[in-house]
């Protein structure tokens, strides 16, 4: 196990700044996932770990020694990307070792690393098999498996799902983090994909622009995030936003605006509040409460207008029309909801989130 540490990473590619000043500490054994928008540079940064792409400044460190320059073979990594690059001629067998004869090792040691993925992924039956035989999961399986049979301290996936359909992405992804405990390895992992995200990093770091925005576990992104833009960018729908002003009153902290009035002086802002602020409040569509009147912990109901319901099975989405805003609420009872009603809802105040106005920082 080792870990990565990256230390005031800058990569330029054709003259743009890709990566700026990046640092970012894998810890050994962790499982990290890299998430953002398309052109973010996530991939970028991954590939620079893999030293397929040359750095600008900045250091690149994994299980401790200093790997900026050293070369992709030398580097104790593995890395599964996205399309399976399987020789199309050889069988599966053959494509998993491939790497491991090809730098000479010894055959009965090949043959125990291919046994023992195989295993893991349940290949044994495919191994005589040519990939195009192969349905995309189980090609996908080769290529981890190959990335396996390395027993490489430190493994990158590169979008390795994105070309799977919904059901398989949701089995691979529940193996994938049964082989991380298997394996024991460090594993860093990209995808745009948030479900993927929350449901397999140990931490995440969400990036913009080439800047991480936030690294930290999906929880703590999800409930407390430390901007506006990962705010909007983890949930669906989105997180509600109202924007307005903050001030105090007679001992209170309140958000205000033309239709709403929040009582937030329970809110663990991280400075003391003072004078009159800019602000936009957040709130997650499964803590805005629908139909119920005052909520328990929240602010006092307004009236909107029903524009949508969407059944999702286990809950529905309630699209709210509140003053030209349309405002998202998760409803999980059995409320009768009729579009183009009006209906009150409230905010729970306890799960808010308050962004600067104009940083857009986590207040
Ligand atoms: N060779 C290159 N020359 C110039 N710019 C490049 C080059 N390769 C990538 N870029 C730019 O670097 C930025 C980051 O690209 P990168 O592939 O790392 O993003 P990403 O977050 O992985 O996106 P995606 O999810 O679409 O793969 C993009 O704006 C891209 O246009």
């Amino acid at each position: 196990m080792s870990n990565v540490a990256i230390r005031n990473l800058q990569i330029q590619l054709g003259g743009n700044k890709v990566i700026e000043s990046l640092n970012l500490d894998v810890k050994a054994g962790e499982f990290v996932v890299l998430l953002g928008p398309s052109g973010c540079g996530k991939s970028t940064l991954l590939h620079s770990i893999a030293g397929l792409i040359d750095t600008s400044a900045g250091q690149i460190e994994i299980g401790g020694k200093d790997m900026t320059w050293a070369d992709p073979k030398d580097r104790g990594i593995a890395l599964v990307f996205q399309s399976y690059a399987l020789y199309p001629t050889m069988n599966v067998e053959a494509n998993m070792s491939f790497g491991l004869r090809i730098n000479g090792t010894p055959k009965a040691e090949i043959t125990r690393r291919v046994a023992r993925a195989s295993d893991m992924l349940q290949l044994g039956p495919l191994l005589k098999r040519k990939p195009a035989n192969l349905s995309g999961g189980q090609r996908q399986r080769v290529a981890i498996g190959r990335a396996i049979v390395r027993e490489a301290d430190v493994m990158l996936f590169d979008e390795p799902l994105s070309n799977l359909d919904a059901k398989l992405r949701t089995e691979l992804r529940r193996e994938l983090k049964q082989l991380h405990k298997q394996l024991g390895a460090t594993m860093i992992y990209v995808t745009h994909d948030q479900v993927e995200a929350m449901t397999l990093a140990q931490r995440m770091a969400v990036m913009k622009g080439g800047v991480v925005q936030q690294f930290d576990t999906p929880d703590v992104i999800y409930n407390t995030p430390a901007n506006l833009f990962v705010a909007t960018f983890l949930g669906s729908p989105g997180m509600n936003l109202f924007k307005g002003t903050l001030e105090q009153q007679g001992g209170k902290a309140i958000f205000s605006n033309q239709h709403l009035s929040v009582d937030v002086t329970g809110y663990p802002f991280k400075q003391p509040l003072t004078g009159k602020h800019d602000c936009v409040l957040g709130v997650r569509p499964e803590d805005i409460d629908v139909g119920h009147g005052d909520g328990v912990a929240g602010s006092a109901a307004v009236r909107a207008s029903v524009s949508l319901i969407e059944a999702m099975g286990a809950h529905r989405v309630v699209w709210l029309d509140f003053h030209g805003t349309q405002v998202a609420g998760i409803v999980q009872d059995q409320l009768q909801i009729e579009t183009e009603k009006d209906i009150n809802f409230s905010i729970r105040t306890n799960r808010i989130s308050l962004f600067d106005g104009a940083s857009e920082q986590r207040l």
